[in-house]
């Protein structure tokens, strides 16, 4: 569990994060979301004791990072994957951080397994390709075998495989009751991987909820029948809007798929097609931020 209570970072008279409060709970992916400088890097680097509230708290399993015992059994991170000394190989790098934590050395060997760099692992991090570096980096959050994990921008650099590789190892966490926490500006990754979502702007909180809050609403229902205008009318008899498509197809607004299909069933009419259009998370997305927007190109 994390959980921010008015998180505030002011930067001279630039409130990077301006009165955060969310709890980032258990068993859940959680997107973080918003556009650049929004302020999810400083909201994270806080709750990693990295940099310290102006007011407000951050805290993680009910304490602040600062004064948690042991913090990498409580929460791992990937800020910055490229933080790796150059020279060391991927085995050194986390037999470092190991030994430094009182981490046992065996577990060097699991978590480079876990991220599929068993092979990699006497090569020199520093020559690793974008997507090696984020793998290390995972691996380096996994030491500790934590029930937190936080993760800024984690697929940046990875190929289709890796991206896919990286959103199953993320469901498992959240499957295994773990809190995780992932920042993203690939919304189509984010509607496939998160549970819940909480969209900053400017600093400030816009949105929080379950993903289907943020995708489920104003859904058209998108009927195809050799039956249109009879089973048309019927629908508006039930309650429905129906709208012509292009191509012959029915828009049905007010009701669900499921009803349509029932409705169809009970009517003995043949579907062709039955399926649903509704805001992408993009489009959400880009609605909600609309005006938190600090570095868009001219409307
Ligand atoms: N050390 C600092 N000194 C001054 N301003 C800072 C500092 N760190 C961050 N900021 C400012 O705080 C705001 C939030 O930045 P932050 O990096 O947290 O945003 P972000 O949401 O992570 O952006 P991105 O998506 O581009 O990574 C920005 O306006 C940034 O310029």
């Amino acid at each position: 569990m994390i959980q921010l209570n008015g998180l505030t970072k002011r930067y001279g008279e630039h409130a990077a994060v301006d009165d955060l409060t969310f709890t980032v709970r258990p068993g859940l992916v959680t997107g973080f979301l918003g556009p650049n400088g929004a302020g999810k890097s400083t909201t994270m680097r806080m709750i990693l004791g990295l940099d310290l509230p102006t007011s407000g708290s951050a805290t993680v399993m009910g304490r602040p990072y600062r004064e948690l015992r042991h913090p990498l059994h409580t929460i791992g991170s990937l800020l910055d994957a490229s933080a790796v000394h150059p020279n060391r190989s991927a085995y050194k790098h986390l037999l470092f951080l190991a030994q430094t934590n009182g981490i046992p050395d065996t577990r060097v060997r699991e978590v480079l397994d876990l991220v599929g760099l068993a092979d990699a692992a006497d090569r020199r991090a520093g020559r690793f390709s974008l997507g090696m570096g984020q793998r290390l980096g995972i691996a380096a959050a996994l030491l500790g075998d934590p029930p937190v994990l936080l993760l800024d921008e984690p697929v940046n650099g990875l190929d289709p495989e890796g991206v896919r590789w990286a959103r199953t190892l993320m469901r498992g966490w959240a499957a295994e009751g773990r809190t995780v926490l992932v920042s993203s500006h690939l919304m189509s990754e984010m509607a496939m991987t998160a549970d819940r979502l909480v969209v900053v702007g400017k600093g400030r909180l816009l949105a929080e909820g379950d993903i289907a809050d943020f995708t489920g609403s104003d859904q058209l229902v998108v009927v195809r029948t050799p039956d249109a205008g009879s089973f048309a009318r019927r629908l508006e008899l039930s309650g429905a809007r129906v709208d012509p498509g292009l191509s012959g197809e029915l828009l049905v607004t007010g009701m669900t798929a499921p009803d349509v299909g029932r409705l169809a069933a009970a009517e003995n009419v043949t579907l062709h097609e039955l399926s649903t259009r509704g805001p992408s998370l993009e489009e959400t997305f880009m609605e909600l931020t609309r005006d938190a927007v600090e570095y868009g190109a001219a409307r």
